[in-house]
């Protein structure tokens, strides 16, 4: 019984950090670093791999949580989410997922500094900076600043999602960081209003229940659905920008195996999107979010497969 018990306490403290989520953050920050050691023929130490993995896995795990902790009360009335451990009361008090939040935050800086052992110093203090940023960005500016006051909220609040892939291209090289590193960067960020503006406008009357001011959830269907598309075409017409992207001495960072990965993925989720505009509250806006996150995955595997050919 006692087993059962305390698998069940890891359990619920796992499921406090959002899992599905941080699994593919952790994703973009292995496909910058795996397609960076392929640009530059740089191998990855084991020690560097585990550090910088772990690094991003802690400070978005901790980042879901300390939001879980901010978001307890407007949880306990979303339908989607009041099932979540904090407002169906599986920890409590809160802050005791307040304190194993803060704990994983900490833990996530001192693994991104632990690069600088296995790198250089100035890469550690990169990783470290980058994961600063996504949790300052994800918890005070997204969740305790924006989230129930402005409807572009997810815009300066979604700057964070692009912290992994720096992340993660940091950890091999400094070279080309604010050009090929930051375009993944921009692959998630740029990604983020398509992801969430489908769910929120499915979500509508969730959202309008706790007046947080999700894009979709405040602008009529017409309008939402408009801005689904837009997000949709503006994404897709970025995801070809690594194409173009070259190294110092001139040679092409991807070929054409990621570039028509690029355009087919796209073509589809066009195509979605322009479903949502006809059928704006059908089961459209929900295929389109259940489809983008695989889509984000399917151009970090091109990434990946392009740089090693
Ligand atoms: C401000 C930025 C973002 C917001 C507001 C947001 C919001 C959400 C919400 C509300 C859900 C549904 C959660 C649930 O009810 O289970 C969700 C799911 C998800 N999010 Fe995001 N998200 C953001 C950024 C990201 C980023 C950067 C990533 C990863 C690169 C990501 C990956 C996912 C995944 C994998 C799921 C689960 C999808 C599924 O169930 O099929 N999100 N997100
Ligand atoms: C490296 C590092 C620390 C990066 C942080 C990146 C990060 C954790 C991004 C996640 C963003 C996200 C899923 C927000 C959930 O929004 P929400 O709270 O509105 O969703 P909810 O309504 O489902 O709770």
């Amino acid at each position: 019984m006692q087993k059962q018990k305390s698998e069940s306490r890891v359990a619920v403290y796992y499921e406090l950090t959002k899992p599905k989520i941080w699994y593919l953050l952790v994703f973009t920050a292995f496909g910058a670093a795996l397609t960076a050691s392929n640009i530059y023929d740089i191998e990855i130490s084991p020690a560097t791999w585990l550090l910088m993995l772990f690094s991003v896995a802690a400070g978005s795990a901790a980042a879901n949580t300390l939001t879980n902790y901010h978001d307890r009360d407007i949880d306990a009335i979303m339908e989607r989410t009041k099932g979540r451990p904090l407002p169906s009361k599986r920890i409590y008090p809160a802050e005791k997922a307040r304190n194993f939040g803060l704990v994983l935050a900490g833990i996530s800086l001192v693994l991104a500094f632990g690069i600088s052992f296995t790198t250089t110093l100035e890469q550690g203090a990169w990783a470290t900076a980058f994961i600063a940023f996504g949790l300052v960005n994800n918890i005070l500016v997204y969740s305790y600043a924006l989230k129930r006051n402005s409807r572009t909220n997810i815009i300066l609040g979604g700057l964070c999602g692009g912290s992994p892939p720096m992340i993660g291209w940091v950890a091999v090289s400094m070279s080309d960081l604010w050009t090929m590193g930051l375009a993944m960067a921009g692959l998630v960020f740029i990604w983020i209003p398509m992801h969430i503006w489908a769910l929120t406008l499915h979500f509508k009357d969730d959202y309008n229940k706790v007046n947080v001011p999700m894009l979709t959830a405040v602008q009529s269907e017409k309008t939402s659905a408009r801005a689904i598309a837009g997000s949709t075409v503006i994404m897709v017409l970025f995801s070809i920008a690594p194409f173009f992207i070259t190294t110092e001495s001139g040679d092409s960072m991807v070929g054409s195996v990621y570039l028509w990965t690029a355009i087919v993925s796209g073509a589809l989720m066009i195509a979605l999107s322009i479903w949502v505009i006809v059928k704006p509250m059908e089961k459209a806006s929900w295929t389109l979010f259940k489809f983008s996150s695989p889509y984000l995955a399917v151009l970090f595997i091109a990434l990946m497969v392009d740089s090693a050919l």
